[in-house]
């Protein structure tokens, strides 16, 4: 059995970053991806029901959350959080970054536990050799890592478990045996991105433009391959949110 998904419409990125498909509009079958996601694994991660039924199978517990930090994840995913408490929950990362001020809340600076976990970068090294990860990666002077811990005890709540990370961890998650969904949050262009990274007002010049680079490296991974199930573009927030709502609501 075959699900259909379908690319995101076309964007107003620069030809170099803009997604395309070899498939046009037309849907576009991702047969091999959801093989992998019908390994066994889990139960948890593969049946929201307990019941191995042919529908649900399709739909796995595990969520990845993608796209250029600044697109607007987290005002997103906070607003599926208040709306559905009981059903996502999201993972919880490790970070070895120091916290910073929360995007439109002016003096209130991230909590640990909360936000991240804010670990000391000899603390992260030993849990990496330890193997205590199921992906981390650099992301300009820090590292971050989503633990098999955090991932453990949002299955033992018998919730959804969303992951929001970047490309490398993407990466590391479509080259394991979970079987995960993934949607990618793209801006409506480079331009626009930059304007709500200054806008937000949390980082200096240096990481502003750190992070335009990796956006664009985010941009043409996204748009190298079918890699993600779908894309959704933050242009209007109320549309933006209401695809991700939707997508992260089908088969529950
Ligand atoms: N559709 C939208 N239109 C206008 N502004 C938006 C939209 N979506 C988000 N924003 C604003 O863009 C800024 C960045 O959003 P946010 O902090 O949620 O991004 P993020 O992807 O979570 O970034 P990071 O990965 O760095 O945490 C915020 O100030 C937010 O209010």
């Amino acid at each position: 059995m075959q699900r259909q998904i379908f690319l995101a419409r076309s964007l107003r990125f620069p030809s170099s970053l803009r997604f395309s498909s070899p498939f046009g509009g037309l849907p576009l079958h991702r047969s091999a991806h959801l093989e992998r996601s019908l390994s066994p694994f889990h139960p948890w991660l593969a049946s929201p029901s307990g019941k191995m039924s042919a529908d649900t199978r399709m739909i796995s517990r595990l969520i990845v959350l993608s796209g250029p930090s600044g697109v607007g994840k987290s005002t997103i995913k906070d607003r599926l959080m208040s709306e559905y408490p009981d059903k996502f929950e999201f993972s919880v990362s490790h970070t070895t970054r120091a916290p910073r001020r929360k995007a439109n809340v002016s003096d209130a600076l991230e909590q640990d536990g909360e936000d991240y976990w804010f670990v000391p970068m000899e603390r992260f090294d030993a849990m990496v050799a330890n193997d205590e990860f199921v992906e981390h990666a650099v992301f300009g002077r820090n590292k971050y890592g989503t633990s098999k811990a955090a991932i453990e005890k949002i299955a033992d709540a018998g919730r959804v478990c969303l992951l929001d990370i970047e490309m490398e961890g993407v990466k590391q998650i479509r080259n394991s045996t979970l079987p995960a969904r993934f949607l990618f949050v793209a801006p409506p262009s480079v331009e626009v991105l930059e304007g709500r990274l200054r806008g937000r007002a949390t980082d200096d010049e240096d990481s502003i433009q750190r992070r335009l680079d990796q956006a664009k490296r985010e941009i043409e991974y996204a748009n190298s391959d079918a890699v993600h199930d779908k894309i959704v573009v933050n242009d209007d927030l109320e549309t933006a949110y209401r695809e991700v709502r939707d997508f992260c609501l089908q088969g529950f």
